[in-house]
């Protein structure tokens, strides 16, 4: 029978879970969810493609110094407006991407009971999660996700761990392809801190010198196809709270990046990678570069798939801008934190959007005396 606008209520976090991922049970309804459905002011559509600066990282990649600078001067026009670029010619393999995705599929089609054995626990960052069902009541993300760790502080391959030790041998090729993958993802990183460095006109090491021991966030996203796409969203309007965020997207198309005082699609080349400034990078920038708003959409036909890489510093390291720019500024923008202290903030007390960085500001400041 056609549940309607149902609201789903009385039901536990694991059985609304299992509800809305059980056997396509979202598609089978005709109306979305009420839980699902998303104010208008977030809906609106995007009548253009985003014309983001595509960055060739060859020249860069082989000391070649005028490629580089050339490279910095795009990624610096860029950041100082919206926060989004592309790059290709980074040096991943394509190969690798295209293994991840398989892999990637292996687990999203598994049986909702063996997706909900390793579903993420209140307080913890990693494992499966549908539509935060468990977290949130209302704006419902239409995703399933998988969040898993990377660093490469010690010998240990931790992701390829994470997936034996979550789900088994069965999954071991997966925990090898997403190990190299982050791995990958990390190297990147590394050189994207130096580019952002030279064009912010520091130390070229400087932020590099800060990630080379973070903890950073791999986070394979899958949005269902939805019968009403036009209420709901894969993922809500925001900016990603952490450092930077390189994420490909395969072919069916869905991000959305607000430029320009209105929502724009990000049109999908398979060779390039997605790149956008987050929440900590902004403060790292004393505010000179603007962290990405972005969105996820949906469509009644395909489902897609993303593949996140978060890069995070260590949770302990204090996230201040170098002095050379307060010096230039004058002033600094926020206050000294944590990342820990702004993970903290964004898995207890707010769901990250638009408006993380000031809530989280205004936050620490009232909150006692930090002892960073
Ligand atoms: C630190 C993080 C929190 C989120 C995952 C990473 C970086 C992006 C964040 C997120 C995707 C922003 C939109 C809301 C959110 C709740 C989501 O839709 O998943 C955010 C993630 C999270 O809190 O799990
Ligand atoms: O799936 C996408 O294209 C965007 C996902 C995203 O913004 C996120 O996971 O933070
Ligand atoms: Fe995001």
């Amino acid at each position: 029978m056609d549940s309607g606008l149902c609201l789903v209520s009385g039901l536990n976090h694991k059985d609304v879970q299992t509800r809305f991922f059980g056997p396509s049970w979202l598609q089978m309804q005709s109306h979305v969810p009420m839980n699902f459905i998303w104010p208008k002011e977030c809906l609106v559509n995007a009548h253009e493609e985003l014309q983001a600066p595509l960055v060739d990282l060859d020249g860069f990649l082989r000391g070649d110094e005028e490629a580089t600078h050339r490279a910095a001067e795009l990624i610096s026009k860029a950041c100082l407006t919206h926060g989004f670029f592309q790059v290709i010619n980074h040096g991943v393999d394509q190969r690798l991407i295209g293994e991840a995705y398989n892999q990637m599929d292996g687990f999203f089609k598994l049986p909702i009971d063996r997706k909900l054995s390793v579903r993420k626990i209140p307080g913890s960052m990693w494992g499966y999660s549908g539509a935060h069902a468990d977290r949130f009541s209302s704006k419902l993300p239409w995703k399933e996700t998988l969040s898993f760790p990377f660093h490469d502080n010690n010998s240990e391959p931790v992701v390829t761990n994470y997936f034996n030790s979550t789900l088994g041998k069965t999954f071991e090729q997966t925990g090898v392809t997403f190990q190299k993958y982050c791995e990958a993802m990390k190297g990147l990183g590394m050189k994207l801190m130096e580019l952002l460095a030279i064009s912010l006109d520091v130390d070229r090491f400087h932020y590099k010198d800060l990630f080379e021991d973070g903890c950073s966030i791999m986070r394979c996203n899958y949005y269902p196809s939805c019968q009403q796409p036009s209420l709901a969203l894969g993922t809500g309007p925001h900016c990603d709270p952490t450092t930077l965020t390189i994420l490909h997207q395969d072919q069916v198309g869905g991000l959305d990046v607000f430029a320009d005082k209105k929502w724009q699609t990000v049109r999908p080349l398979p060779h390039a990678l997605v790149v956008n400034i987050g929440d900590t990078f902004t403060a790292l920038s004393n505010g000179r570069y603007k962290s990405c708003l972005h969105r996820a959409v949906v469509n009644q036909y395909k489902e897609r798939r993303s593949l996140a890489f978060f890069v995070c510093p260590k949770e302990d390291k204090v996230v201040r801008p170098p002095e050379d720019i307060v010096r230039r500024d004058g002033t600094k923008q926020y206050p000294d934190f944590t990342w820990s202290k702004l993970l903290e903030f964004t898995q207890k007390y707010y769901r990250a959007d638009e408006d993380t960085l000031q809530n989280f500001t205004k936050w620490l400041l009232s909150s006692k005396p930090q002892t960073l």
